[in-house]
């Protein structure tokens, strides 16, 4: 049996960390947020159905605690201070960001601020405390040259503010607090809350007759839900790992297997997508036909127009960043470390993972309208 692990978590309105709230929930473990919907009894069987992982993935004395960019900026040491005090926490999970990937052109203070002093002044503090610390990363790291998916030990070049940010945060993390901190790279995050590219799309087709979408950049669209499950999976094995205790067989998590020929500077750095690539155009094209599949979400049949990185930075007169055209992420060590299963949607292709999210977004649209 392990002890309980008290978990506090940045950003906490965000995309991601709302879809830990949602995991950390569904195994029943104590969330205390101050944004935070929770689902009925049948929307939580629906979402174990589609993935079956999300049950077991805390313990039901774990806590979760979410604090809102209000309630805590992570650049701002005295209110992490405050915070620490107040929660006391095994882990932190950092999901504060700033992700507006074009504004950070023209703001790289910002960027630079919340992307990598904060995740500093975090690792500082997690130091001081023996505390382990998640830090979420991107595949915007890379300069997107690899024909292949990118693994842990491929050099990142970031093209973009952005992405030098994000590097620059990973480096602190690493330099300040490198035995407990794990990096986490995930790609094109979407989910049923929060501001992502199917909401986006899922707008414009209900909107527009036609819509434009870029289709020479490739990377691997994630279900954040996915994520939220395998940071889950990865902080009960390394606690169990470092407090040298033996896991509850239900929680259905492997000890950590030792890696051969892995300990290098990669070590403490994972990435995480769904399997599989595809462009934006065709990425926007699942969505749509999966959508055109249920007439609830869909009632028009929008034309979508592939087009080139080059025709749409000349639609828009703000600076655009420049993004990798390839950033497809090799989710192999995570996966194998944490003994993912063959078949489960957490290692899936890309399309199986998005199918996974509409079949859940319709069950929780269905429940909203009843
Ligand atoms: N979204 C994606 O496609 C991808 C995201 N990532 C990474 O995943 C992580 C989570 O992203 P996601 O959940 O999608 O992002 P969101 O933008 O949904 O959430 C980020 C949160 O951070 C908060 N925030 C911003 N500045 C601060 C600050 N100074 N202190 C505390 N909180 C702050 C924001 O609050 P407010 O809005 O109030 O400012 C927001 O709630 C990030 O590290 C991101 O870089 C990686 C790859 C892809
Ligand atoms: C709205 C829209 C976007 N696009 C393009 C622009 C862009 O290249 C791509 C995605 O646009 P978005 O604004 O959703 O996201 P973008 O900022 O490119 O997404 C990135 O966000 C950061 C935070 C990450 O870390 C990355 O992994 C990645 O998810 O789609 C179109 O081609 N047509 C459209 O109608």
């Amino acid at each position: 049996m392990q002890a309980p692990i008290k978990i506090m978590v940045t950003g906490g309105n965000g995309q991601l960390a709302q879809s830990l709230a949602l995991i950390a929930h569904l195994s029943d473990a104590k969330v205390k947020a101050s944004s935070f919907t929770r689902i009925t009894a049948d929307i939580v069987q629906a979402l174990v159905n589609i993935l079956p992982e999300v049950r077991n993935s805390l313990s039901e004395q774990d806590e979760l605690h979410l604090l809102s960019h209000r309630k805590l900026d992570i650049c701002d040491s005295a209110a992490i201070d405050d915070a620490f005090m107040r929660v006391n926490p095994d882990v932190v999970i950092n999901c504060a960001a700033f992700n507006a990937v074009d504004n950070a052109e023209t703001d790289s203070e910002s960027a630079f601020k919340v992307n990598f002093e904060g995740p500093k002044l975090l690792a500082e503090r997690c130091k001081r405390d023996g505390v382990m610390l998640i830090h979420i990363s991107s595949d915007f790291v890379f300069a997107g040259e690899k024909h292949s998916p990118y693994n842990e030990q491929d050099l990142p070049e970031p093209l973009s503010v952005y992405g030098k940010s994000k590097l620059a945060g990973e480096q602190a993390v690493r330099q300040v607090i490198a035995s407990k901190a794990y990096i986490i790279r995930t790609s094109w995050l979407y989910s049923c809350q929060g501001n992502n590219f199917v909401h986006t799309m899922q707008k414009l087709f209900a909107a527009k007759e036609q819509v434009s979408v870029i289709a020479d950049q490739y990377g691997s669209p994630t279900w954040s839900e996915a994520l939220a499950v395998i940071i889950f999976k990865l902080i009960k094995q390394k606690e169990a790992t470092q407090r040298g205790v033996g896991l509850d067989a239900s929680l259905g998590i492997n000890l950590e297997p030792n890696f051969v020929g892995d300990s290098d500077s990669s070590d403490n750095l994972y990435h995480y997508a769904a399997a599989n690539s595809c462009s934006w155009f065709e990425f926007a094209q699942q969505i749509q036909q999966l959508m055109l599949t249920d007439d609830k979400l869909i009632k028009t049949h929008c034309r979508i127009t592939p087009i080139t990185t080059l025709s749409w930075q000349a639609c828009h007169e703000q600076i655009l960043a420049k993004r990798p055209n390839q950033s497809a992420l090799n989710s192999q060590r995570v996966c194998q470390q944490l003994g993912v299963r063959e078949g489960s949607l957490l290692k899936d292709k890309w399309q199986q993972q998005l199918k996974g999210m509409l079949d859940f977004q319709k069950i929780i649209n269905t429940h909203r309208s009843k």
